[in-house]
């Protein structure tokens, strides 16, 4: 099966020649084609280059993108889209004046999503699920990571991860699943926190090994939540079982958690809304992708990550869309690129390298995803006629996506 697209006004974030990431001032370069084509063969682009060098459209369903651009699809690294129920009155808490950490203590939270979930069935989590993940899929995302961590025991931290092994078998998509069980200490640990790691380390995990059922390993390292040295030890326990961290940490404040982070090799340190000169410095010259979710700085009225002064710094950043119930009711990674140019002030350049080839390192699969490269999967978004691919976060509010190709297969 052979997809020949003719005519694209701009073909963007065309890399020859492939790169794992991009850090400091190349993000502000996206390599782009003007008056391209782009030929795909089943699930991988075979082909591209200018209108000129374009080949024969013989066998090809073709397809004409005058006034068009086309791009990779994103790759949100960082979601939560498996989840039950909603936290609607949470948010209507908020407008009336509690903060997120308020209704946390009070037993809201993540702990009445994990109420919520170990109530609901696997069958209902996935049917909940899948409505999510074709939503975000049709908005042009092509490659996302989902956490566990609403199910805070045994059978609902599985229940979870098996829902999320079910969507990755069931849909184009790449998924990658991270186990999050050390996301809070469920109330009947809050004053035992040493049972509820010896939990996670002695039971879930071999459990999940034994299913294979995550590549990574997540915790929230935060004041209140997990510290350093509890973090540090579901790591290793991780590690033991072949999973690589990936860390939510320095949300809401800065208590050296990076730092251990990048000691233990993390893939990515997600959230970063406090940043410390410290911080800035050990992440240089590290391997450790720094991740931004501004949907949720906009959503609970959090400071941004302060991208400038980290990509001044010859830092990396990935952007991703944190799609939680509490955080971040929302998936959609055009808004997430629309406000890391408004509110953070990145570039759009910046901004779609953050969500296509960085947001792929940030999920271990920018061998194949985030850009445009012969060999790599066929993950395409056409958008509909613009003046300039500015249009994209520049009209923040408008659905400029024409059509989604996952894997060579259309979405829709
Ligand atoms: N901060 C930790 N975890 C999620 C939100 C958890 C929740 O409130 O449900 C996040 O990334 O924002
Ligand atoms: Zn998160």
């Amino acid at each position: 099966m052979k997809i020949l697209i003719q005519n694209i006004k701009e073909l963007l974030q065309v890399r020859e020649t492939p790169v794992a990431k991009v850090s400091g001032a190349e993000m502000a370069v996206l390599p782009k084609i003007d008056h391209a084509f782009l030929l795909i063969e089943n699930d991988r682009i075979a082909d591209f280059g200018p209108m000129a060098d374009c080949p024969s459209s013989e066998d090809c369903e073709l397809i004409d993108a005058t006034g068009k651009t086309v791009l990779p699809t994103w790759c949100d690294s960082h979601t939560h889209i498996v989840y039950a129920g909603n936290r609607e009155q949470e948010f209507v808490d908020r407008i009336n004046g509690l903060s997120y950490e308020e209704i946390a203590s009070r037993g809201g939270g993540i702990l009445n999503s994990a109420k919520k979930l170990q109530e609901t069935s696997e069958e209902d989590l996935y049917n909940q699920s899948k409505v999510r993940l074709e939503e975000v899929m049709r908005q042009g995302t092509g490659a996302v990571e989902i956490k566990s961590g609403y199910g805070l025991t045994v059978e609902a931290e599985l229940k979870m991860l098996r829902v999320i092994k079910r969507l990755s078998e069931n849909y184009p998509i790449a998924i990658k699943a991270t186990f999050l069980g050390a996301h809070a200490f469920p109330s009947e640990y809050k004053e035992n926190h040493e049972g509820y790691i010896n939990l996670i380390i002695n039971e879930m995990l071999p459990a999940i090994a034994r299913e294979n059922l995550a590549q990574y390993v997540d915790a929230f390292l935060e004041t209140g939540y997990f510290s350093v040295a509890e973090t540090e030890r579901i790591i290793e326990a991780g590690k033991q079982h072949g999973l690589i961290p990936k860390i939510h940490v320095n949300q809401f404040t800065a208590i050296n958690g990076i730092e251990a982070c990048v000691k233990h090799g993390a893939l990515s340190v997600d959230h970063l809304e406090i940043v410390t000169d410290e911080d800035i410095a050990v992440l240089k010259d590290s391997t450790t992708m720094p991740v931004a979710l501004p949907s949720c700085s906009y959503f609970i009225s959090i400071p941004y990550t302060p991208a400038r002064k980290m990509l001044q710094a010859g830092l990396p950043l990935a952007l991703a869309s944190d799609f939680n119930p509490g955080t971040t009711p929302s998936g959609n990674m055009n808004f997430v690129v629309a406000t890391a140019c408004i509110k953070m002030k990145m570039t759009p350049e910046e901004a779609i390298n953050a969500a296509t080839i960085n947001g792929a390192y940030a999920m271990g699969i920018s061998d194949t995803h985030g850009s445009i490269t012969k060999g790599k999967k066929a993950n395409i978004i056409i958008t509909q006629p613009l003046t300039s691919y500015y249009q994209l976060p520049y009209a923040f509010g408008s659905n400029l996506i024409d059509q989604v190709l996952i894997e060579g297969q259309f979405i829709q």
